[in-house]
């Protein structure tokens, strides 16, 4: 039976008998007994079909085709727990179906085929690829050639595969040359190449667009081109954070269905220039100081943040700072409200209503995001002032396999909004409790020195005279100022209830004190501490310290669905191994 879509036959799996059946968005099949009853049913949605092929064909190594002209194999998503990490993994599940005759196998394959045109509208069918050679373990090249490149043959889609030979060929390449024909741009690598991607098409579309960038009041256009990331990094924080797995397979499988997910972009501007845009962390204080240290290091590969994160740490150091931030409309949500963002998040859609409401009335949107900017709302921003271990400000969880749950576990993807979290001086073990915690799930903003504030934009200066080259007489393990010395209480929380303050200083820094280090660390930490740290921006550091952050709200679009809640995700494997009937409907 057949109408429009839907179709409807036995098919054999070997010598078992099977009713498929193929609606508007799933295909599945059930296995019917000797006595007519059925069996367990596997249901794939059409939308994670990856193709379909004439015959009976396995892509192990490489493609083999057994032609036959009554068998038809179908690919589609297969999800597997990641043991660990926070999403589910993704597999290439392949069935192949005998059916009585050609002419229905011929019916079969063109009604899938006719099926994932419908259901994916956002499958790219070329793209342009990037690899890093060097990033990581030096392992880009062979990951996309070995996994990658036999997935997308697979699926139809052709690349233009581009190995770099330099930083920022990547970027120049997307600023200058010919895009057109391209759905979207993978990168093969690590956060930093994906740096390079983001800064690539965002210029790209705002040059196109007549947009300055360095203007911090403008409402920027968002990237048509999606961006896909094949991890082959050090730390690959965009891609855990936006997959839930570091995984080239279960990347590879996102950009093949087409899966879109907006993600918020932080500009970074000085002087009334951009910097720079980020996405994960713009770190100040211990980040940037880990960065700048590991520099220094990076024959170490991937290991060269754990050993420069010890000694900085082993270094106690803290930076005068003054720190402004605007913040985001508390009703909305909270980064202490112990939500995550999940895939399907719903504080994300009701933002994409609110950040887009205006887009046929580019004059309106302009409007009202600007007077977030303009001096007359001036008494909205927050100040405080003092001495920070550090200041982070993330546009997203930034988790990584490091930190599985991230440097704000509650941030969303997609919300037009970072979260800022400010570490006051304290002493060394309360800041090794505060990074801690982040390798855990213990709650990181739940100590007395630490506050979180959810924000629109973000301003930080060094307290004059701080930002030129020069060295302060503080540093050592024993440094610092203890919780008892500030009169905290450990356990309240310090975050949230200060918010209406607009005006506040805390620290040493008010009294210049030396601090006295540590007699067993003279060697290591004794030394003189610079009197300001560096910016560390997704993994580059800037070379300014005073600067101006914006949240510009979805502006870019990855190949990804954000975290899949593992217990919510109906699979097909599930219902694979569960012997139960399991019909979906949407
Ligand atoms: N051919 C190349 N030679 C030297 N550097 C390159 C080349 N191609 C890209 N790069 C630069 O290498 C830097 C690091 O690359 P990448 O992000 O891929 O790896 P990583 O630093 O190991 O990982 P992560 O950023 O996740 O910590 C990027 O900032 C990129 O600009
Ligand atoms: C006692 C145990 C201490 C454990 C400390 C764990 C703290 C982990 C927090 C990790 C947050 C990563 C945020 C992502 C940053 C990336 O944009 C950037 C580029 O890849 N990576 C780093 O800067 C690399 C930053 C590396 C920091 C260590
Ligand atoms: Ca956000």
């Amino acid at each position: 039976m057949e109408t429009d879509l839907r179709l409807e036959s036995s098919l054999w799996i070997g010598n078992r008998r099977y009713r498929a059946v193929l609606t508007g968005w799933y295909f599945n099949w059930t296995e019917v007994d000797k006595k007519n009853r059925d069996k367990k049913t596997i249901a794939v949605p059409v939308a994670e079909v990856v193709g379909v092929e004439e015959g009976r064909v396995e892509i192990l190594l490489q493609k083999l085709v057994e032609d036959t002209d009554k068998d038809f194999t179908v690919f589609y998503v297969k999800r597997s727990n990641s043991g660990g990490s926070s999403g589910l993994l993704w597999r290439l599940g392949r069935t192949q179906f005998s059916c009585p005759s050609r002419v229905l196998r011929d019916q079969w394959t063109k009604h899938l085929r006719t099926a994932l045109k419908t259901h994916g509208p956002l499958r790219p069918h070329r793209l342009l690829v990037f690899i890093n050679p060097f990033g990581g373990k030096r392992k880009a090249r062979k990951i996309f050639h070995s996994v990658v490149a036999p997935l997308f043959e697979l699926a139809g889609i052709s690349s233009h595969v581009i190995v770099t030979e330099r930083a920022n060929q990547a970027r120049d390449h997307l600023l200058k040359k010919d895009l057109t024909d391209f759905d979207g741009v993978v990168c093969v690598g690590g956060d930093g190449m994906f740096s390079e991607v983001l800064h690539g098409l965002i210029g790209r579309t705002q040059q196109e667009a007549g947009l300055c960038e360095n203007d911090p009041t403008v409402t920027l256009h968002p990237c048509p081109l999606h961006i896909g990331i094949i991890p082959a990094g050090s730390t690959d924080c965009v891609c855990y954070a936006t997959v839930g797995v570091i995984d080239p397979v279960t990347s590879a499988l996102h950009i093949i269905i087409g899966d879109s997910q907006p993600l918020d972009v932080c500009s970074v501007h000085h002087a009334s220039s951009l910097v720079s845009y980020s996405v994960s962390l713009l770190g100040y204080g211990f980040y940037g100081d880990v960065l700048a240290e590991s520099e220094k290091h990076r024959w170490m590969g991937p290991l060269r943040y754990e050993y420069s994160g010890t000694m900085v740490y082993l270094s106690n150091r803290s930076y005068a700072g003054i720190v402004q931030y605007l913040p985001a409309d508390p009703l909305l949500s909270s980064p202490r409200d112990k939500t995550r963002c999940l895939s399907g998040c719903s504080v994300c859609s009701r933002s994409t209503d609110r950040l887009f409401s205006h887009s046929s009335d580019s004059g309106s949107l302009y409007s009202s995001q600007f007077s977030q900017f303009s001096s007359d709302s001036e008494g909205d921003w927050v100040s405080v002032e003092g001495r920070f271990k550090c200041v982070s400000l993330t546009c997203m969880s930034s988790s990584c396999p490091r930190s599985p749950l991230g440097l704000s576990p509650s941030a969303h993807l997609a919300d037009g909004t970072g979260d800022l979290i400010l570490v006051w001086d304290t002493h060394p073990l309360g800041f090794l409790k505060f990074l801690y915690r982040h390798t855990s799930t213990q709650d990181q903003f739940d100590l007395p020195f630490v506050e979180v504030h959810r924000v629109k934009a973000v301003r930080f200066s060094a307290p004059s005279g701080k930002e030129e080259e020069g060295y302060e007489e503080i540093g050592g393990l024993s440094g610092g100022i203890d919780e008892e010395e500030r009169g905290y209480d450990e356990t309240e929380s310090s975050s949230g209830s200060q918010q209406h303050l607009t005006e506040r200083v805390r620290g040493r820094e008010m009294t210049n004190e030396p601090k006295t280090p540590s007699p067993f660390l003279c060697g290591l930490c004794c030394s003189k501490t610079p009197a300001a740290s560096v910016w560390n921006c997704d993994g580059e550091i800037l070379p300014f310290t005073e600067i101006l952050c914006r949240i510009h709200g979805q502006l870019v679009r990855l190949y990804a669905r954000g975290i899949e809640d593992g217990a919510a995700v109906h699979s097909s494997e599930e219902s694979d191994k569960s012997e139960r009937t399991c019909i979906l409907h949407k």
